[in-house]
């Protein structure tokens, strides 16, 4: 047997305590990061994904589209709500690359900080807002994934400043700033594209509820073996994430001949990636798509870095529900989903592993 940062990697798994395996690494409190660190050859078996799909293959002729925001209006509109429609995926070019460098390199700093500094921010239970853990299904999910995470509920209650690690403060909160233009502006454009006034979904709080997940995939000794982030749909409303140069996000997109492929979204600099989460697909009653996604282990030397905003409605409450957009209804399109508060919504997220596809089929009428 031998050990790799506090967890055992045994030469049999059927005897393997799993229970207490994951115990063991999150009372480690330095993350995946502190298994590359400990030099690991091999993966611990609580990352070893029994059936993994392959990782590659997609054609290379297909490709996420790739819009222009400083198109006229009506092109952007048409293009970006074609892309939401038809794949549920696109990159925007946003020429804003000082500030992305700034702040993935921040992220790294923080992740690559010695041990016994970032474990000080090590929590399952956010504090204020803020937590830095590893999985955030780690107890719910079969198998672990290969990455770190830190998380910021940026709304609609901002955390303490204080609460931010402060090798990333700075930078994450002039992040957050910049996104919710870009999510103003993409709200704006799908709104239209619904055929609705460009203020409709930021009218209905969208811009609010926002969760900043600032993950770090470390290099893996067997990426063949596990994931960075298993495949799922993002459950709120937009998405809009930025990467690195490294690559190994990829999307499940359906071919011609109904066969389902994974396509890369690759790394293109000085874009930002935006998906459509379950939410949008069900008040858009199914003009915008939830696209499936997942994050592959990283096989390079280089760890990887991504930042994903999350974009939820701020309005909660008992009173406030959520649902196909009733300009969206007709007697012709009858609503596909019944309506629900955001209690109802977020608590089906959780009860589920983030790895379903469930939250969507729950909701269906
Ligand atoms: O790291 C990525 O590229 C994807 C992250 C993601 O899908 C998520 O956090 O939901
Ligand atoms: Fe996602």
């Amino acid at each position: 047997m031998k050990t790799n940062a506090g967890v055992k990697v045994m030469a049999s798994p059927d005897n393997f305590d799993r229970a207490a395996a994951l115990k063991e690494f999150d009372e480690a409190k330095t993350g995946v990061r502190g298994i590359f660190e400990s030099g690991a050859t091999t993966l611990p078996p609580i990352f070893r994904h029994p059936v993994l799909r392959p990782r590659s293959s997609s054609p290379s002729s297909v490709s996420v589209p790739t819009i222009d925001l400083s198109l006229p209006r009506p092109d952007a509109v048409a293009l970006a709500s074609a892309a939401a429609r038809d794949w549920g995926f696109f990159q925007v070019v946003n020429h804003n690359l000082p500030l992305f460098d700034r702040t993935i390199s921040a992220v790294r700093a923080f992740h690559e900080q010695p041990p016994s500094v970032r474990s000080a921010f090590y929590s399952r239970s956010p504090e204020g807002g803020v937590s830095y853990s590893s999985n955030v299904d780690l107890y719910r999910s079969s198998a672990a994934s290969w990455r770190d995470t830190i998380q910021l509920v940026m709304g609609p209650t901002p955390p303490d400043p204080a609460r931010i690690p402060p090798v990333c403060r700075e930078e994450l909160l002039a992040w957050d700033e910049h996104v919710v233009k870009v999510g103003r502006e993409l709200m704006g454009l799908l709104s239209e594209g619904l055929g609705a006034d460009a203020g409709l979904l930021e009218g209905m709080s969208c811009l609010e509820g926002r969760v900043m997940v600032c993950h770090y995939y470390p290099p893996c000794p067997e990426p063949e073996s596990t994931v960075g982030l298993a495949e799922h749909t993002d459950p709120g409303v937009l998405t809009v994430l930025v990467q690195d140069s490294v690559g190994g996000l990829q999307i499940k997109w359906k071919q011609d001949d109904g066969e389902f492929v994974w396509v890369d979204v690759h790394p293109v600099p000085g874009a930002l990636v935006i998906n459509v989460g379950d939410l949008l697909q069900i008040m858009s009653n199914d003009t915008y798509k939830s696209v499936e996604h997942r994050v592959l282990a990283s096989s390079h030397q280089q760890a990887r870095v991504s930042i994903a905003t999350f974009f939820n409605p701020g309005k909660r409450g008992e009173s406030v529900f959520y649902g196909p957009l009733p300009a969206l209804v007709s007697p012709d399109k009858p609503a596909k989903y019944r309506n629900f508060t955001m209690t109802e919504f977020m608590g089906t997220f959780f009860k589920g592993q983030l790895a379903s596809r469930s939250l969507v089929e729950h909701f269906k009428l």
